[in-house]
């Protein structure tokens, strides 16, 4: 659909947790959007009198109320909703939008992956009806064209995986079978929901490998990379809670195919995204977290050793921004047929 020109009323659910706090900072900045409508829980009373502010203190001139969430009046009201709740129990809250077709740009995990036994395997939760997935797109954005009305925004892990395998998968220059992804993540990539691994005492000065062969990422990834390669068996896949706020870094290591060289390696990162605006090439230079911190970037850096025939990738995003909000803004703007990089950021906060 293409609205180039048209001014949108749109809706989030979930503005008051931290992916949907970015998501209403960066929407008040985009010049399509003329009015932004926050929903709270449904029949939780103390929510009919909540404000954002009450949740997000940084917000504090900004007078928004949280409205009840009633799908119906949501669907007579906005243009489009964003969904920024829990896996688990976004699945229900969005039913009836998908039902009616209603535009949705849903943060969750809940309609990514395509089998619901996949679903029921990884997030050890009942997954949502079949007939229902077939109705969302998996939004990887910079692989995203002509969307349908529910997309499904990826993982924020997932996303900086998949952006850094992509040209050498779509390429065949890796072996499909010795993908090795070491992942590491800031603490907002939980949520705001106390935990014992988030707490400044034991986060702090810290590293914790968590979820190793069960992140909920991996089926999500693999759905993707087999969409490119379908001979890919499987990845070791790990995840590392670091002491940093935002921010994530994937470290890919892969054996080479014959025939490599870095030239080739180059080749194919510029094929892919020569026409990416939000993916930034370094080359042989590593990409660090700050240099996308507050921004929709994914850099990527890569290195080829000949002596082991390893070749190294590292893919760094703000989990919040391209790793959730920043890429649900994106897609968006793919929904609307807008300037792809309407309303995002030009720079990263820097220093
Ligand atoms: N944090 C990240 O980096 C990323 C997060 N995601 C996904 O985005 C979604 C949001 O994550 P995040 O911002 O971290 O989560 P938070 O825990 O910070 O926030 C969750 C939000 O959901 C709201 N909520 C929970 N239950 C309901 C309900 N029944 N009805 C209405 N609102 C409800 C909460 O409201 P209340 O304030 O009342 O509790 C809060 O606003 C999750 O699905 C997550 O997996 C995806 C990629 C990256
Ligand atoms: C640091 C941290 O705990 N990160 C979360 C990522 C959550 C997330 O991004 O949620 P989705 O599954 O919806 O993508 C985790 O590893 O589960």
């Amino acid at each position: 659909m293409n609205l180039e020109g048209e001014q949108m009323r749109v809706g989030i659910l979930g503005a008051t947790g931290y992916s949907g706090a970015v998501l209403f900072s960066l929407l008040t900045q985009h010049p399509q959007i003329t009015k932004i409508d926050l929903y709270g829980h449904a029949n939780r009373e103390p929510d009919r009198r909540r404000s954002l502010v009450d949740e997000v203190p940084a917000y504090s001139n900004i007078h928004a109320q949280l409205l009840p969430f009633i799908p119906q009046t949501i669907m007579e009201t906005d243009d489009c909703l964003f969904c920024a709740t829990p896996a688990g129990i976004t699945k229900d809250l969005m039913e009836p939008f998908i039902a009616q077709n209603f535009p949705v740009i849903d943060l969750s995990g809940d309609y990514r992956l395509k089998d619901p036994l996949q679903y029921k395997k990884w997030y050890h939760k009942e997954p949502p009806a079949e007939q229902l997935l077939t109705k969302a797109d998996y939004g990887l954005s910079e692989f995203l064209n002509h969307p349908k009305n529910y997309i499904a925004n990826p993982g924020c892990y997932a996303t900086a995986t998949l952006l850094g395998l992509a040209p050498l998968v779509l390429e065949k220059l890796l072996e499909p079978d010795s993908i090795i992804v070491d992942a590491k993540s800031g603490v907002s990539g939980a949520g705001k929901k106390l935990q014992p691994s988030n707490q400044y005492t034991f986060i702090n000065e810290n590293a914790f490998l968590y979820k190793i062969n069960e992140h909920q990422h991996i089926p999500e990834i693999m759905q993707q990379l087999h969409k490119w390669d379908p001979t890919i068996p499987t990845i070791h896949f790990t995840t590392t809670l670091i002491p940093v706020t935002r921010g994530i870094m994937a470290t890919i290591y892969a054996k080479a195919a014959p025939q490599i060289s870095v030239a080739k390696i180059q080749e194919a990162y510029l094929h892919s995204y020569s026409h990416s605006p939000f993916v930034r090439l370094r080359n042989e230079t590593f990409p660090t977290i700050q240099d996308v911190k507050g921004s929709n970037y994914c850099d990527i850096g890569f290195n080829y050793n000949p002596q082991t025939n390893v070749v190294t990738v590292v893919a760094v995003i703000d989990n919040l921004l391209k790793g959730a909000a920043g890429q649900a803004v994106q897609n968006f703007n793919k929904l609307y047929g807008f300037e792809e990089t309407t309303g995002l950021p030009a720079l990263p906060s820097f220093p």
